[in-house]
């Protein structure tokens, strides 16, 4: 068997997302190593979009090739978004944050009329698997540690951009459905990093052949 080429995968995946954007569009972008090779294929494609960034790290990379970065602040709402995932389920849920931009991420995907989810193969699984990234607020960290309980801080990236602190919750996840309500009823929880299906338009995954595999998970109502 032909061993997993993940840099070939997650490229082909890229660069097919890279087609689905028009010219004149606004364009959000995830972070992560899926998306460095999504920031090149736009820029080679298009000449006039506008981009929101959800890391300081897109943002960098964004510039460098050449992209027009904008804030996220008075934009109300975009054509598409694309970004990657680090478990992608049959039924499209996600989880995400491993680069700990998920609070960004979710609000930039929630905005846009399309969400675009890149992928190498070995994020897809039969069952999502903890941990799911939180978001804290560092007021009353404590306090919501103890009331969420099996959370662990992390130690690379212990800051998003917006300074939450960032952590694992390894608690269950059978119901992504009931864990993401009871995550996002916490409070001190700033996000966590299940995506439902109903913010997912497509999944692209790539292929050690180079080919991709489009589902439609939604079509967000259009
Ligand atoms: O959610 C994310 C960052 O917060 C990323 O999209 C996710 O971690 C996947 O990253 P990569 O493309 O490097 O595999």
């Amino acid at each position: 068997m032909t061993p997993i080429d993940v840099t070939r995968e997650k490229q082909a995946a890229a660069q097919e997302a890279a087609t689905l954007v028009s010219d004149g569009m606004t364009v959000g972008l995830g972070t992560g190593s899926t998306v460095a090779f999504l920031l090149p294929a736009l820029a080679d494609l298009h000449r006039n979009i506008r981009c929101i960034a959800t890391s300081p790290q897109t943002e960098s990379i964004a510039r460098q090739v050449g992209l027009m970065v904008e804030p996220f602040r008075d934009v109300i709402s975009l054509d598409i978004a694309i970004d990657g995932a680090d478990q992608i389920a049959p039924d499209g849920w996600l989880i995400k944050g491993g680069g700990a931009a998920h609070t960004r991420e979710k609000l930039v995907a929630i905005s846009a009329q399309r969400f675009i989810v890149i992928a190498d193969s070995t994020k897809t699984v039969n069952n999502l698997k903890g941990p799911v990234p939180v978001e804290l607020l560092a007021f009353g960290l404590g306090s919501t540690l103890h009331r969420l309980g099996n959370v662990t801080l992390r130690e690379g990236v212990p800051h998003s951009p917006d300074g939450g602190i960032i952590g694992d919750y390894h608690g269950r996840l059978d119901d992504p459905q009931s864990t993401a309500a009871w995550l996002s009823g916490t409070p001190g929880v700033v996000e966590h990093g299940l995506f439902p299906p109903e913010m997912v338009t497509t999944i692209i995954v790539g292929h050690t052949n180079g080919k991709v595999e489009q589902r439609i998970i939604t079509n967000n109502g259009q």
